[in-house]
């Protein structure tokens, strides 16, 4: 009986339903059929009026070509208003409710808020037996799809076509219904008879049971329903809100699984939502790290974990935990994270997940070390920086100026920079750079400025103002440098470029400009203006023979000796080597400048005690007088060169005023110079032969070659004209080649045509004796000419061998060893050490012809004639006297045993075919 009561029961729940269907088929008919077509227009009265919920169709209210006004009803909204109009229609409760709605009547109830969370899942209608106001009924929801014929109305919604927009709802009264079951109940039992009349006791008992547990099941099932769905609401809520959240967000559930992964962090890791929800096991860690390991959201988990190795600056204050790390494998490009991260508690405490929002700080940290690099470069800087406000208030400074200019940063701070005024620039100064800065935002240029101790420093300032975007100035950035050290540096170059650096004195550069000025104001003033040359004597010997070191000692001193023999307008400078000039500007007469040049004598003179030797030299000077001996510098200089040329050939130590004569012997010399060039080129050189005989026998001995030049112009020319201008030049080593080559020839010649031997000796120059390829350059030309070393002599001068003595033994001994014969020339005119002698390794010394000249009449001539003649027997040497003219002189020689006489008495130079018939006459008398 108790299953045929429960069935009785369920037939009529069912019978409830099939109404409701019916009910809701009825009304979802209507409402397709009218939505399909555009919703229904109604002409509006007192009970048409504009829905003011359909304020956004733009089609809302129409009037028709009669003027009668037509209002837009949506199938819902009629619906709403039958139902509204006729609550009891056949019994059936319907309402159209919506999950957006803008009219609040539609908003659901309770109930109608869980069917929608139900049938937006299942999509099928959903109906449960409850309670209104005490009487039980049946709901039914369906759920109502958003389709394209809805969007006229609802797209402002947002909801999608094929999403739920909402749902019909429909209540059946289940009184009548179950006042059916329990008759059906009753007849059940009356039909089982007497026996069940206690039993209808139990069925009325039973039904009546049966009703209060199925309407109690019904509302258990949708409480917990309820419940779930607060819980899900607040989910939603929760998920809603982090998806907006601008931080990368991640939730997880107490089991580890993720349940929140927001858009921000699926940009950032560029893995979606719906690939990481429902994932656990750290799984949500791979797009961060590529590899399994905590986030913070674990650690935040993680009570006990008080620091972790890879967050910088962790920290945990209760739930709450953070950190910052760099993530290197983080979707495209390496990044920077912070995170904060807590554990997500329910009311009663208890852990239900955990929360970590994660920040993007690659721009920001960049950003930051951006400001970190430059804010290094500015304090680093080698430059000081000071920046102002607009007030020229000190607002910054670096390192820089700190040590320039002794304020630290705190002392400097809210200063004006006029702290660092020196007060050596003018009014003037500060307004045009002002001036500048106002006018073009821009200044630089050198400045003096006060340190905080006191002392001055000059420095290259540059002053910038900035300006805001209204093109106000807001600050001003200024970069200075202490250029002491440069300006010093400058100093000593514009020093080293205008001084020499031996004797400090002006250099020749100096004197230039100096010298030129005076001119200027000699012309302007019409006063005269002396230019001495000074040269010294022997101080290349000097130089050599004590070494540099004291050579510089003599310039520094004779300097220093010059200084102080000159009044203070007059300017001495080193010109160069052992050359020194010196200006005397404003003189009245050429007297002055000799008066100068006699006290320079004395003074320059005087022994020098330079580094443990006694020095002595002296000057040579030369005098030209502006404006008579020239009007420019280098006029002056010349002519003060050639008057100074001239002290020298006059002996030294003495002095020469500028003269026309010397003027035009200069210009003679540079004649020769230029024509001795083309003799050169064009072989106009000949070879005059002297005779040398021995006195005891009259036999010829040999012949001493001596050039003389063929000029076109100028006839013979002697070898005084030009031998010192070839010397000086450098022509002197090819004249002297070719002159050897002459004699080799000759000798050859002679030789070949059947003559006796005789040598033929030739003149060597200093320059030649220099030529380090020498004895080889000779022999070269020997074999050539097919002269055996034999037929030829070299004569070198004394002073030429005793200019550099161990060289010259050196080349000597080479050249002995090649069978040639070595004579030492002018010997007695220059200053021979004995002990050098000896080493020479020369076969002859000729007494020079000056002694002989007087060698009757003169007792030092005699003495030292015939002290050469037994010191070179001595040392095993023969000697040869030149320039013998008489028979005295010759009898004196003779009578001291002097070997070889050569001179007019015998024969003057001879040309060469005079030399031969001269050869060929002592050949026929056998006196060669
Ligand atoms: N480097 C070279 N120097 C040369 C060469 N040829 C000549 N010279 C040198 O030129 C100087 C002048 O020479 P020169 O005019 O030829 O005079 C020589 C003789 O003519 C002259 N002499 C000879 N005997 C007498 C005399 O009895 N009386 C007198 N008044 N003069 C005389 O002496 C000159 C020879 O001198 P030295 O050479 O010292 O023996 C002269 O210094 C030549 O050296 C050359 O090729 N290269």
């Amino acid at each position: 009986m108790w299953w045929n009561v429960r069935v009785a029961y369920q037939q009529a729940l069912a019978l409830a339903e099939t109404q409701a269907e019916i009910a809701l088929g009825k009304d979802l008919a209507f409402r397709k059929w009218a939505s399909k077509r555009g919703g229904i227009y109604m002409e509006q009265g007192p009970l048409v009026s504009p829905s003011p919920f359909l304020n956004h169709v733009p089609d809302r209210d129409l009037e028709t070509t009669r003027g009668v006004h037509l209002t837009l009803k949506n199938p819902a909204m009629i619906m709403n208003e039958i139902t509204r109009e006729a609550p009891r229609f056949f019994g059936v409760d319907t309402r159209i409710t919506s999950r957006l709605y803008i009219n609040p009547v539609d908003a659901p109830d309770e109930w109608e808020r869980t069917a929608l969370f139900i049938v937006e899942g299942t999509r099928e209608d959903y109906h449960a037996a409850t309670i209104i106001n005490g009487k039980p009924y049946l709901r039914m929801m369906q759920p109502m799809i958003m389709e394209e014929s809805c969007l006229k109305c609802h797209a402002w919604t947002g909801i999608k076509v094929g999403e739920l927009r909402g749902g019909t709802d429909v209540s059946i009264p289940l009184a009548p219904f179950y006042a059916a079951a329990g008759k059906q109940a009753r007849g059940v039992a009356a039909s089982h008879g007497a026996i069940w009349l206690l039993g209808l006791v139990a069925i009325g008992f039973i039904t009546r049971r049966t009703m209060t547990v199925e309407l109690e099941r019904s509302r258990h099932e949708a409480q917990l329903r309820e419940k779930n769905l607060e819980l899900q609401d607040s989910r939603q809520y929760l998920l809603t809100i982090i998806e907006f959240l601008p931080d990368a967000t991640l939730i997880i559930d107490n089991h580890g699984k993720v349940v929140g992964w927001n858009r921000e962090l699926a940009r950032l890791t560029g893995v979606s939502a719906e690939e990481m929800i429902g994932r656990g096991d750290l799984e949500y860690a791979l797009p961060f790290y590529g590899q399994r390991r905590p986030l913070l959201i674990d650690l935040a988990l993680d009570p006990g974990c008080e620091s972790d190795g890879r967050y910088e600056g962790f920290s945990r204050i209760g739930d709450i935990v953070h950190g910052e790390c760099y993530a290197p494998g983080l979707g495209e490009t390496p990044a920077y994270l912070t995170s904060a991260a807590s554990v997500l508690r329910n009311s009663k405490g208890d852990v239900i997940g955990a929360i970590e929002c994660i920040r993007d700080t690659t721009e920001q940290m960049k950003a930051q070390q951006r400001i970190k690099l430059l804010a290094k470069i500015f304090n680093e800087s080698g430059e000081a920086i000071v920046i102002t406000d607009s007030e020229n208030r000190i607002m910054e400074t670096n390192k820089a100026f700190a040590q320039f200019t002794g304020y630290s940063r705190e002392e400097a701070v809210g200063k004006n920079p006029r702290v660092l005024k020196s007060g050596i620039e003018d009014k003037k100064f500060y307004e045009n750079m002002w001036r500048s800065i106002l006018e073009s935002n821009y200044w630089q240029g050198e400045i003096w400025d006060k340190r905080k101790d006191g002392s001055l420093y000059p420095k290259w300032l540059t002053i910038t103002a900035i300006r805001g975007e209204d093109n106000v100035i807001t600050n001003y950035f200024a970069t200075f440098s202490d250029i002491t050290q440069r300006k010093e540096a400058e100093k000593r170059i514009e020093q080293l470029a205008h001084t020499d650096t031996l004797t400090s004195l002006p250099n020749r550069h100096t004197l230039v400009e100096r010298l030129t000025q005076a001119l200027e104001q000699a012309k302007r003033g019409g006063h005269l203006l002396a230019v001495l040359f000074v040269d010294l004597d022997r101080f290349k010997m000097i130089n050599d023979t004590l070494g540099h070191h004291v050579g510089d000692l003599l310039l520094m001193e004779v300097a220093s000796r010059l200084k102080s023999s000159l009044r203070a307008e007059d300017v001495v400078a080193r010109f160069g080597g052992d050359e020194f000039v010196v200006v005397q500007p404003r003189i009245r007469s050429q007297v002055e400048p000799a008066h100068l040049a006699e006290k320079i004598l004395k003074t320059v003179a005087a022994p020098y005690f330079l580094d443990n030797n006694t020095v002595y030299t002296s000057p040579s000077i030369g005098i030209s007088v502006f404006p008579n001996d020239g009007t420019t510098v280098a006029e002056l200089f010349k002519n003060a060169d050639v008057a100074m040329y001239h002290a020298k050939a006059a002996g030294r130590n003495t002095y020469q005023m500028f003269t026309k004569e010397m003027h035009t012997a200069a210009r003679q010399r540079l004649a020769i110079e230029n024509s001795l060039r083309s003799a050169v080129t064009n072989d106009e050189f000949v070879l005059h032969y002297q005779p040398q005989l021995d006195p005891a026998t009259g036999k010829l001995l040999g012949f001493e070659a001596l050039v003389r030049w063929q000029s076109p112009d100028n006839g013979l020319v002697y070898p005084d004209r030009f031998i010192p201008v070839a010397e000086e030049t450098g022509m002197i080593l090819e004249i002297g080649r070719r002159v050897f080559e002459m004699a080799c020839q000759q000798a050859a010649r002679w030789r070949d045509a059947g003559y006796p031997s005789v040598r033929i000796a030739v003149n060597l120059s200093a320059r030649q004796l220099r030529q380090p390829d020498l004895p080889e350059m000779l022999s070269g030309i020997m074999k050539e000419c097919g002269a055996d070393p034999e037929m030829i002599e070299l004569e070198v001068t004394e002073s030429m061998t005793m200019e550099r003595p161990v060289e010259s033994i050196r080349i000597l001994g080479a050249l002995k060893a090649m069978g040639i014969g070595l004579a030492i020339d002018d010997f007695g005119t220059g200053y021979s050490s004995l002990s050098y002698l000896k080493l020479f390794p020369v076969d002859k010394l000729k007494i020079d012809r000056s002694f002989v000249k007087d060698i009757e009449v003169d007792p030092d001539d005699a003495a030292i004639a015939s002290a050469t003649i037994a010191m070179a027997h001595t040392l095993g040497k023969k000697v040869v006297a030149e320039g013998v003219e008489s028979q005295a002189q010759l009898d004196f020689l003779v009578q001291h045993g002097c070997d070889i006489i050569q001179g007019y008495f015998y024969s003057k130079p001879l040309a060469v075919e005079e030399a031969e018939q001269y050869l060929a006459r002592h050949a026929q008398s056998g006196t060669v």
